[in-house]
Order: structure tokens, then sequence, then C-alpha cells
């Protein structure tokens, strides 16, 4: 076991050329927990992960190790003895080391201790038979387990992880996701992994913290994530979304699914109503009678489906509304394909629907 630690930050902002790329982030990581740095490409997820290694400094905020400043507020403590393990994407492993001594490369105890180390970290990730082998002669899977073994050698109480799993086959991931997480949560150490895709986070994380443009816009658990965002982007970033514009009155809107709440929202104001694809339901069309209103699911609308594409478990069927002409799209049972110029009636999960003020 690590030393458990807590790392935290609180501030942190980073300027390149007049921009700032890491803006007032603030966030903790428990010992034990793995928190997912979540958000697309050049939202400053690396840039933020960089500060806390050591490897750039803030402009402003401090970075802390259980409550003490290691940097900020004048205090600058030396990457190497932050006690923080790395893992980039590309593995950086050592091409002339075994894979043993690759393992083996940051450790400083004595010769023997480090061998029992080196041996109990094969054999944690599998790679015993494999001790005398060169990195180019293992499989993307195998470099990363080394890479793994080799950033958890030295028990460091806080890991970094860059994208560690993005240079491997898709079809390898979650094994490998599902394996580094075991490997992880019995070491102890706070974990902060960061990652473009909602996926992996969904899979790892006990906490997301979703950055865009440099801020932390939400942090939660993958469940409140999803199903809480906190406006349209959070929740497009977990999936397909469908939008309904509606004006409020009497802090209602009225569309034609129903009337939806907008708490808050003055009268006048246009409200986006936001529903992923597999929350809307579908039901055939019966001489022109549609399912009848229920609280769960409102009032049905009738359509026309465009199209319907078959994705194996899922079907995902494109509707031209009859109401306005806009279009909807529905993810149903992939046992299921309507045929273009099908009618039918639709209906929206209204627990899972969000309602924001229009940008
Ligand atoms: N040393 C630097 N000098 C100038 N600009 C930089 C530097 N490092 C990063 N940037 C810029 O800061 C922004 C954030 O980069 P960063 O690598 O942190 O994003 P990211 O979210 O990790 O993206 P990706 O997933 O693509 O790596 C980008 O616009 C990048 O070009």
């Amino acid at each position: 076991m690590a030393a458990a630690s807590r790392l935290e930050v609180r501030n942190l902002t980073r300027i390149f050329d007049g921009k700032t790329v890491v803006d007032d982030a603030s966030f903790e990581v428990r010992a034990g927990e793995v928190a997912c740095l979540l958000g697309p490409s050049g939202c400053g997820k690396s840039t933020t992960l960089r500060m806390i290694a050591g490897v750039d400094m803030q402009d402003s905020g401090q970075i802390l190790v259980d409550g003490s400043v290691i940097c900020g507020a004048g205090t600058r403590v030396p990457p190497e003895r932050r006690g923080i393990g790395l893992m980039f994407q590309d593995f950086a492993l050592f091409p002339h080391l075994s894979v043993a001594d690759n393992v083996a490369f940051g450790l400083k105890g004595g010769a023997r201790a480090n061998r029992n180390r080196v041996a109990e970290l094969l054999d944690q990730v599998h790679l015993t038979r494999h001790r005398d082998s060169y990195p180019h002669a293992l499989s993307g899977g195998e470099q990363q387990r080394v890479a793994l073994a080799r950033a958890l050698a030295p028990r460091p109480s806080i890991m970094l992880m860059d994208e560690p799993f993005s240079g491997l086959d898709e079809r390898l991931r979650d094994g490998i996701r599902d394996e580094t997480l075991a490997i992880l949560k019995d070491a102890g150490a706070a974990v902060l992994l960061v990652t473009h895709e909602p996926h992996e986070a969904m899979r790892m994380a006990d906490q997301i913290l979703l950055m865009r443009d440099g801020r932390i816009v939400q942090r939660g658990a993958p469940y409140n994530i999803y199903n809480a965002p906190v406006d349209r982007a959070a929740a497009a970033f977990f999936s397909d979304i469908n939008i309904l514009v509606g004006t409020v009155q009497g802090a209602l809107t009225k569309t034609p699914f129903g009337d939806f709440l907008a708490p808050g929202v003055p009268d006048g104001r246009e409200v986006e109503i936001v529903i992923r694809p597999q929350h809307l339901k579908i039901d055939f069309h019966r001489n022109g009678h549609g399912p009848v209103p229920t609280a769960e699911n409102g009032t049905a609308a009738h359509g026309t489906v465009v199209r319907a594409r078959f994705l194996g478990r899922d079907s995902l069927v494109e509707f031209r509304m009859d109401y306005d002409g806009s279009v909807l799209n529905a993810t149903v049972p992939g046992v299921f394909l309507p045929k273009p110029d099908t009618t039918m009636w639709l209906m929206l999960r209204r627990d899972r629907v969000f309602v924001f003020p229009r940008g």
C-alpha cells in the first residue's frame, strides 16, 4: 500500500501567450479515489497535470498534498520529491532496458528489496514471464502494463495519468481499463486521470471533473454528472442530444410533448429542453390515435421516420416531427428498425428531460 495522500489544487491558473488555458481550477482528489479530468482537446487538462507533476509552473494558485503546499505561495517542491507517479499516453518505456529494469528504474532501495518489488509488480500485471524481454517485443497492452508497474513501483501516494489508454486497440481497452482500475485501487493512491473520452471517465472515475475552456464546469460522480448536467454542453458531451426550444410563461414551457417546468426563468425567456435519444419512446400509429398521455411520458407527438440505422444492440431512428418539421433522434432496441415514411408517435421520459435557459 502507498501512504495515503490527498491532492488538492486551489485556484490554479496558467496563461500562455496572453491566453488563459487553465482558469481558476480548484478540486480535490482523496486518497484511494480515481478522479477523471474530462474535457475536449485543448481545454487545459494536460497543462493542469503538468503543473501538478511539477514540470510546469502555474501563474497563480496552489497545489497541496495532505494540506501542505507543494507549489505556490513561495514554495516549489521539485518534481522528484513530490511522491507523484506519472504515466503518459506513449508509455515512454526505455527501449534499451528489459521489462524488469524498466520497472526497477525509479526504485531507490537495496538490490534485494528492489528485486522483490519488481517481482511483486510483474506478478500483479501478469508479466512475470516477460521480465527479460525488451519493450519492442511486447504488445501495446503489455507495454501499458509495464508502464503502469514502473509508475507504481516507488509506491507513489499520488498517480497522474495522461490518456493512458489512448494508444491501445479499441477492442482491448475496456479490459485493460478494468484491470488497471483494480491495480490502482489496490495501490490506494489518489489518482488523477486525464481523458477526452466520456466512456472512459464513466467507467473509471469515482469523481469526474468536467473541464471546458480551462475551467472546471462540473464535478461529481459519473451518475450525477450524466443525469444532472449543468448545461446543454455538459449534456452533449456525454451523448447525442435532441433540443426543443420553447418560451416560458408562468414558469412553464408549452411543447407538443406537454408542459415543462422552467423554475426561476422569467416569462418571455426562451429555454432549451434537452433530451437524450434513448429517452425518447416510440409507439405505433393506431388509426390516427396516439398513446394516452401519462405523468411519466407526457403527451405523444406525431412524426415520420426519415431514416433508421441498425447499430447492433440499438437502432438510431431519425424522425421529422409534424408540429414544426424539426428532426428528433431516438435510440430504440436493435430488434426494431422502422422503414422510412412510417408514421409514429413519440413521447419523452419526462424525468430525464433537462431544461436550460437558452444561451
Ligand atoms: N507550452 C505551451 N506554450 C503555449 N501554449 C501551450 C503550451 N502548452 C499548452 N498550450 C496550449 O494550451 C491549451 C491547452 O493545452 P492542453 O494540452 O493542456 O489541453 P488538453 O486539454 O490536454 O488537450 P489534449 O487532449 O489535446 O492534449 C492549448 O491551446 C495548447 O495549445
